[in-house]
């Protein structure tokens, strides 16, 4: 066995690490069988790409898919053994037997746990179990004082409104889920979620500790403006205005990051000091982050979780959200429920009832886009995609709407330069019109103006990952005399921070862009302009390691970021990350024009139709509930 991994880590099948636990395993205990070493190096593997698990019975089904061994392009001579031929003939109960028996598996500490089908490394199973738990804990209605009907109604209007519904739910559930896709208004739902709370706190002589976060700086950014706003337009009192938090915090920052840890500040010992907490763009937090958050949240304080559940998982491993939201648009309420929202809008909630479970009592999922109209292109583009429906996607982007583009691409690159150049112009001449304004304002607004206008795309490498659209981009605009220079450290280049750095409170996701600024001797200098709360933060080149160009953007590092117009570059070959998932999250990064750029048309409906589900067992801890 530990041949065939040496021969699969040489290949680029597996990873070092995959192996090295593996070998580790082994000199554990030297007569651990070779089916539980393949389940535990496959494990790993699976760790390593977002899975919380190694589902069995779906890995016997089909082990080189489930694993998409071998990568890309791997089509040399002399394979060595495939997952699946190793394990052919191979029956469940004999695979689960070879592991159950071991004791490395389901023993006090031992590294790995068995649940049912499911195999874990044994952090894992604990976070997962640690989230369950906690959920678990919050899932008891409380008491809801009859007045929240016309109290809503003030606030929503009468009648069927899932924004009011979803408040209605925040009133009664210690925990709740919002969900709802692009502009459907989680963040107004919200805003006047905590007016009322708020207003009810102070007229009873109390004050509610709220704090607001977001996985992201970036994220954290944007929610702080849009809340901002959303405070602005509530009709109530100065006073209690002012007592509703406009400032979104980062996670890490919440939980207070020990640098060089896994570790944080607040934890059950050390909880925060909050009564209610709203997490935006949920559907980012990893599920390690996720337990790290409910073990830092003291039991008496209420959790919103607002986010898309359509959108990409997390970066790290899980799918939180997601899994908390399965079956979220058939409603799944029980008789309490439906009784107790019927009676906030007046309507029958009977078509909302398939599908309980004792998580559907605390989620509410808001239907109705106020930013895409129903004649919206993006909007019928997003919600083709999310349906699958490749066909009506393919159609739309083909009728020339204003809001939607398609643009094939050749492989001389010519059209997509040319785009770059058109997209890129608008920041370029804020940056050349306004260098005599002051030094912050004028960053700001050459950052505001870079904005307007992103390319993302799917992959890394290749011609057509974030690594080949960036140069490609560079050079076309240095060729076309909107750069200086294409390579190192020049003015306009925008970067994007990949790594979070403590001493810079520089969080990764952030996106900064360099100038050219005189200094106060006169001397002129290369300086990273980043924006922060209240202004600019200006860092020197040198100091900045953990850096990318950003012309091009992944989708994945998009997450939590909007762009006017938004550009989404597929690639040329069918890769495992060309998923549903990915293509509605590129388009719902847009807020006015969308455009797909694709050397292949094809692509576009077989990541359509292709689901990513990442294993984890969140879902069944609570589906017996
Ligand atoms: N009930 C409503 N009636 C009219 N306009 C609304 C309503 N709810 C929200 N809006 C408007 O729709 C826009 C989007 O709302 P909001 O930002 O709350 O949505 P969101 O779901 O948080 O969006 P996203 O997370 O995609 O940015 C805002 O301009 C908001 O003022």
């Amino acid at each position: 066995m530990l041949e065939l991994l040496d021969a699969w880590v040489e290949r680029g099948w597996l990873r070092r690490i995959d192996r090295a636990l593996v070998r580790w395993l082994k000199e554990l205990e030297p007569s651990t069988p070779e089916p539980l070493l393949l389940a535990a190096a496959l494990c790993s593997h699976q760790y390593g790409r977002g899975h919380i698990c190694l589902d069995l019975s779906a890995t016997l089904l089909d082990a080189d898919a489930t694993l998409s061994l071998p990568p890309e392009g791997d089509l040399g001579e002399e394979m060595p053994t495939k997952p699946s031929q190793w394990l052919e003939g191979t029956q469940l109960e004999g695979w689960l037997a070879a592991i159950k028996g071991s004791p490395l598996v389901n023993t006090e500490a031992s590294p790995l746990v068995l649940v049912e089908n499911r195999l874990y490394l044994r952090r894992n199973h604990g976070f997962e179990q640690a989230v369950a738990g906690h959920i678990t804990d919050r899932l008891a209605p409380m008491e809801v004082s009859p007045e929240l009907k016309p109290q809503l109604d003030a606030l929503f209007g009468p009648g069927l409104n899932w924004q009011k519904l979803a408040c209605g739910l925040a009133f009664r559930m210690p925990f709740t889920i919002i969900t709802g896709g692009p502009g459907t208004g989680k963040t107004t739902t919200v805003v006047r979620l905590l007016g009322l709370k708020q207003q009810l706190a102070l007229a009873s002589g109390q004050k509610l500790r709220i704090g607001l976060a977001a996985p992201t700086g970036k994220a954290a950014a944007r929610l702080t403006e849009s809340i901002r706003g959303a405070v602005e337009k509530l009709a109530l009192p100065d006073a209690v205005k002012a007592a509703i938090p406009v400032e979104v915090t980062t996670l890490h920052k919440l939980l207070g990051v020990i640098p060089q840890s896994r570790h944080f500040r607040h934890h059950h010992q050390n909880p925060l000091h909050l009564d209610l907490l709203v997490v935006d763009e949920a559907s980012m937090v990893d599920l390690e982050m996720m337990s790290a958050l409910l073990d830092a949240l003291p039991a008496s304080a209420q959790l919103i979780l607002l986010g898309d559940k359509d959108q990409l998982a997390s970066v790290e491993a899980g799918s939180v959200l997601g899994d908390l939201c399965q079956g979220a648009d058939l409603g799944g309420y029980d008789a309490d429920t439906q009784h107790f929202l019927e009676g906030l809008c007046g309507e029958s909630l009977a078509a909302f009832t398939q599908g309980q479970s004792a998580l559907a009592q605390c989620r509410a999922m808001l239907r109705v886009s106020h930013r895409f109209g129903s004649d919206s292109g993006i909007g019928q583009l997003a919600r083709a995609v999310n349906l699958g429906q490749s066909e009506a996607a393919l159609k739309l982007l083909r009728e020339n709407r204003d809001d939607l583009k398609l643009l094939p691409i050749k492989d001389d690159g010519v059209a997509l330069s040319r785009l770059a150049i058109e997209g890129y112009r608008g920041y370029l001449q804020v940056l050349n019109a306004e260098r005599s304004s002051e030094r912050d304002a004028w960053a700001a607004k050459v950052l505001a103006a870079f904005g307007r206008f992103q390319m993302l795309c799917a992959l890394r490498k290749g011609p057509f990952g974030v690594e080949g659209l960036n140069q490609q981009i560079a050079e076309a605009l240095k060729a076309n005399g909107q750069l200086e220079n294409d390579h190192g450290w020049y003015e306009g280049r925008p970067v994007l921070v990949t790594r979070n750095n403590y001493t810079l409170e520089l969080m990764n996701g952030d996106v900064g862009i360099c100038l050219r600024v005189v200094e106060a001797d006169g001397s002129q200098r290369l300086r990273v302009a980043f924006p922060v709360v209240g202004g600019i933060k200006w860092v020197l080149p040198s100091r900045l390691s953990d850096v990318e160009t950003v012309f091009a953007m992944t989708v994945h590092k998009s997450q939590g970021s909007e762009f006017d117009h938004t550009v989404l570059v597929l690639p040329d070959t069918l890769s495992p990350v060309l998923t549903r998932e990915l293509v509605y999250t590129g388009i719902t990064r847009a807020k006015s024009c969308f455009t797909l750029a694709a050397p292949k048309l094809g692509l576009l409906a077989a990541a359509v139709e292709r689901k990513v589900e990442r294993a984890s067992g969140l879902r069944e801890a609570f589906a017996g509930l």
